[in-house]
């Protein structure tokens, strides 16, 4: 299996991506970049709605999102899974029909589910007790979901599971809480329960922990007559050549299905569709030692300085074939934790003005970049068929100085 996204392809040590040469890429956006092969991210919704035909595919909106791709999902017939009130003024932006939209979080302020409400969104996660005197407050009609932590611990980084027992997110199956706001859920005039919702955490490699959830999931929905369950996302991906191979969404399917018998089903991958179409290039600054400084760092993928995430990267400019060194590649920020890939075997004329490709750059990494030393935040530039377009634009120092008084 690549790790590149599907139309990537090398001539003479020049990757081409969407059938466009790198160099020309960085040349007309600059660097760093996010390109994303549009092609390899419109398959990757397919292998989600065709291993799930008679079920709905929420794309977990936090991996990657703009207006662009929202249309993007909106045509090829997914819906959208969003988590905060900007997810879904991005979600309004890109023309995503609200029945289509779930809208998940663990502290939905009044306002964001007035707004919610007010759109006609498809269906909301209740995630607390809280929440729901917050939405009964608004006196809405409105589909609900309740989000249950079925006690499963993921086997993942700790920062990104979300079904154990002990968790902000959700209400515990074990406790009885889920039992209690199902019940109050009922009680509430102008509510209907739509389904339970799970999620267990992300960058999963087996099918064992979906499965356990789903079974607990099931039984629970079988004893308080629900019919329908969200069983989130999570599915994983390989970011370097030999990592283990991650299940293919049917396997995923095929377990919860296993599980779940005839209940209807939703899931809502992020990482699995986002991750592997983006290829992030950067551009060689310094080579001291066995560091190698590109022009971006920490403020676009914090992912290995936050959860010590392994990627890869090559020289994606040229040809050569000089002895390959260890070194480690590493960002512009007053930091010495910002790495962006750990020792790892780079061509020993590496010099100025290379351009290293980064792939599996998709999912939490535009999502997640910041602007820590006043650094603007790299473009998306998507390539499909032979043709590039922006889709976010370049940030600029003009606009970081807009937000000072
Ligand atoms: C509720 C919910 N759904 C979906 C996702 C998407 O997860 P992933 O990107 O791992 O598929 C997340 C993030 O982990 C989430 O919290
Ligand atoms: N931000 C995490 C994933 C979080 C999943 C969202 N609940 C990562 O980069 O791996």
């Amino acid at each position: 299996m690549t790790i590149w996204p599907r139309t990537a392809t090398w001539t003479s040590g020049e990757l081409h991506l969407g059938g466009l040469p790198a160099t020309e890429l960085a040349q007309r956006h600059g660097t760093p970049a996010y390109l994303l092969d549009r092609a390899d991210f419109e398959a990757r919704c397919r292998a989600w709605l065709d291993a799930l035909p008679d079920g709905d595919v929420h794309y977990g909106g936090k991996a990657f999102l703009c207006p662009e791709v929202v249309r993007w999902l909106a045509d090829l017939g997914l819906s959208l899974d969003v988590c905060t009130g900007g997810e879904l003024a991005v979600a309004m932006a890109g023309g995503m029909p609200p029945e289509r939209v779930v809208f998940h979080g663990n502290n939905k302020s009044l306002d964001e589910l007035r707004r919610a409400v007010e759109w006609g969104i498809g269906c909301i996660v209740i995630d607390s007790f809280a929440e729901l005197d917050r939405l009964t407050s608004l006196g809405a009609r409105q589909r609900v979901m309740i989000r249950v932590t079925p006690g499963v611990d993921a086997a993942t980084h700790k920062a990104i599971a979300t079904g154990g027992e002990d968790s902000k997110f959700g209400f515990s199956l074990s406790n009885g809480d889920a039992l209690r706001a199902v019940r109050a859920v009922r009680d509430t005039p102008g509510l209907e329960l739509y389904g339970l919702h799970s999620h267990i955490g992300s960058q999963l490699f087996d099918t064992e922990g979906f499965a356990l959830a789903a079974r607990r999931m099931a039984d629970f929905a079988g004893s308080v007559g629900v019919t329908r369950l969200d069983l989130g996302g999570g599915l994983g991906v390989a970011y370097r050549p030999g990592d283990p191979e991650p299940p293919t969404p049917s396997d995923v399917v095929a377990a919860l299905r296993k599980e779940v018998g005839g209940l209807d089903l939703a899931v809502e991958p992020g990482r699995s569709i986002a991750g592997p179409t983006t290829v992030a290039l950067y551009r060689v600054g310094t080579v001291k030692g066995t560091y190698v400084s590109v022009d971006g760092g920490m403020s676009d993928n914090p992912r290995p300085a936050m959860y010590g995430s392994p990627y890869t990267a090559v020289l994606a400019s040229r040809a050569s074939d000089a002895p390959l060194e260890r070194v480690d590649v590493v960002g512009k920020h007053c930091e010495s934790g910002d790495y962006l890939v750990r020792d790892i075997p780079l061509p020993g004329d590496l010099r100025p003005g290379d351009l290293l490709a980064v792939p599996v750059s998709g999912a939490y990494q535009r999502s997640m970049a910041s602007n820590y030393n006043h650094v603007p935040r790299p473009p998306v530039i998507a390539v499909f068929e032979g043709a590039d377009r922006v889709i976010v634009r370049r940030e600029t120092e003009e606009d970081l100085l807009r937000l000072y008084v």
